[in-house]
C-alpha cells in the first residue's frame, strides 16, 4: 500500500490498562510494542489515550500553568538554567507570541519544591501536589514506551535501562499569547525536537499539527485523556533514521490564548546506535551521540547553515 492512501489521521494507542493488563510479558504489551515501532516508523509520533490523565488532573494542571504565567515576568525569569533550551524561554523574534517555563529533573519534589519557592515564596496550594503527579505519569508513560521500542527491535532491556538510566525528564509550561495585530497565525514554525523524545498534552486550544512523510500537515485535535508522543533528533540517531524526528508546528488563531504542556526527554551521555539496528539495508549513518554536545552545537551558526543539523553534527561521512 502507497503511503498516499494512509488516512489523514494519526494513529492512537491506547496505554489506559498500563501497569494493570499491560505489563511486560502480557499479549496486550506484545500489540502495544507493534504499534508503538510502526507509529513511529511511519509517522514519528503517535496519539496515545492515556486515562491516567484524568480530566480532572489535566485541568489541575493547566489551572496552575494558568496562575504560573500570571506571576511577575521579573519573577518568572529567575528560573534560569545553564544550558541551552532549558529554564525560561522568552519570546524571540521567530517565535514573539511563545513563552516557555521548565521545570528541569522532574518527576522530583524537591525540584518542585524548589520552583514553586521561586515563582511563589509565599506559596501556591496544589501546585507540587499536581505537578509532580502530572509528571509522574508522564515520566513512566516515556520509560514504557522506550522499554516498548527496545522489545519491538529485539533490542535487549538491560540496554534500555543503560540509556534510560542518563536521561532526564523537563517539564515545561507554554502559553502563546493572542496577537494584537498579525496577518498569520503560525505561532512555532515548523521544526523538529533536538532532544530524544517530547509528549505534548493540549488543553481547550487546539493547534498542533505534524508533518507526514508525504509532507501533508494533519492536525491533532485536543481531547480528554490525550497526549502525543513523539520522536526527537536523539531518537533519529538511536534508531539509525528507522524513525524519523518528528515534523510539528503551531498555529493558533481566535482571541483566546493557548497553553500546552510538554514533557521533554533529554539523554544527558553519550550513546552508539545499537547493534541490532545495523545491517546490510541499514548502514550506519551516525556516530557516537553526545546529546549535550548536540544542544551546544544546535545553537553555532554552522548548526543553523545546515540542511540536517543532526547529520552535520554526528553523521557518518562517506
Ligand atoms: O505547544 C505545543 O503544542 C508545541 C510546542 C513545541 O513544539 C515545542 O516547544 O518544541
Ligand atoms: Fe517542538
Amino acid at each position: 500500500m502507497g503511503s498516499t492512501s494512509l488516512p489523514k489521521e494519526l494513529p492512537t494507542i491506547n496505554f489506559s490498562s498500563l501497569g494493570q493488563d499491560l505489563k511486560p510479558g502480557s499479549s496486550s504489551w506484545v500489540s502495544t510494542c507493534k504499534q508503538v515501532r510502526c507509529a513511529l516508523e511511519e509517522y514519528g509520533c503517535f496519539i496515545a489515550l492515556y486515562q491516567q490523565l484524568s480530566p480532572q488532573l489535566v485541568d489541575g494542571m493547566f489551572g496552575q500553568s494558568r496562575d504560573l504565567f500570571e506571576v511577575p515576568l521579573e519573577t518568572r525569569v529567575k528560573n534560569t538554567s545553564e544550558e541551552p533550551y532549558r529554564g525560561y524561554l522568552p519570546p524571540t523574534p521567530r517565535t514573539p507570541l511563545h513563552e516557555g517555563i521548565a521545570i528541569d529533573n522532574i518527576p522530583c519534589p524537591q525540584e518542585t519544591q524548589k520552583f514553586r519557592e521561586l515563582m511563589w515564596p509565599h506559596g501556591k496550594p496544589k501546585f507540587c501536589e499536581i505537578t509532580d503527579l502530572f509528571a509522574k505519569f508522564l515520566g513512566d508513560f516515556e520509560i514504557t514506551v522506550e522499554k516498548m521500542l527496545f522489545e519491538s527491535f529485539g533490542i535487549p532491556q538491560e540496554q534500555c535501562e543503560s540509556l534510560t538510566s542518563s536521561n532526564s525528564h523537563l517539564l515545561r509550561f507554554l502559553k502563546y499569547r493572542t496577537p494584537e495585530d498579525s496577518d498569520t497565525d503560525l505561532r512555532f514554525p515548523g521544526h523538529t525536537d533536538k532532544n530524544l523524545t517530547t509528549i505534548l498534552v493540549q488543553h481547550d486550544v487546539g493547534g498542533l499539527e505534524i508533518k507526514t512523510k508525504d509532507g501533508e500537515w494533519i492536525s491533532v485535535e485536543s481531547a480528554p485523556s490525550h497526549c502525543l508522543f513523539m520522536a526527537g533528533d536523539g531518537l533519529q540517531v538511536w534508531s539509525n533514521d528507522r524513525i524519523k524526528a518528528c515534523h510539528h508546528q503551531v498555529k493558533h488563531c481566535g482571541n483566546k490564548a493557548r497553553y500546552s504542556m510538554g514533557m521533554f526527554t533529554f539523554n544527558n551521555g553519550v550513546f552508539q546506535v545499537p547493534k541490532e539496528l545495523v545491517d546490510e539495508s541499514h548502514p550506519l549513518l551516525y556516530n557516537r551521540f553526545d546529546s549535550r554536545g548536540f544542544m551546544r552545537f544546535y545553537t553555532t551558526e554552522e548548526s543553523r547553515k545546515s540542511k540536517s543539523p543532526i547529520k552535520a553534527y554526528c553523521g557518518v561521512t562517506k
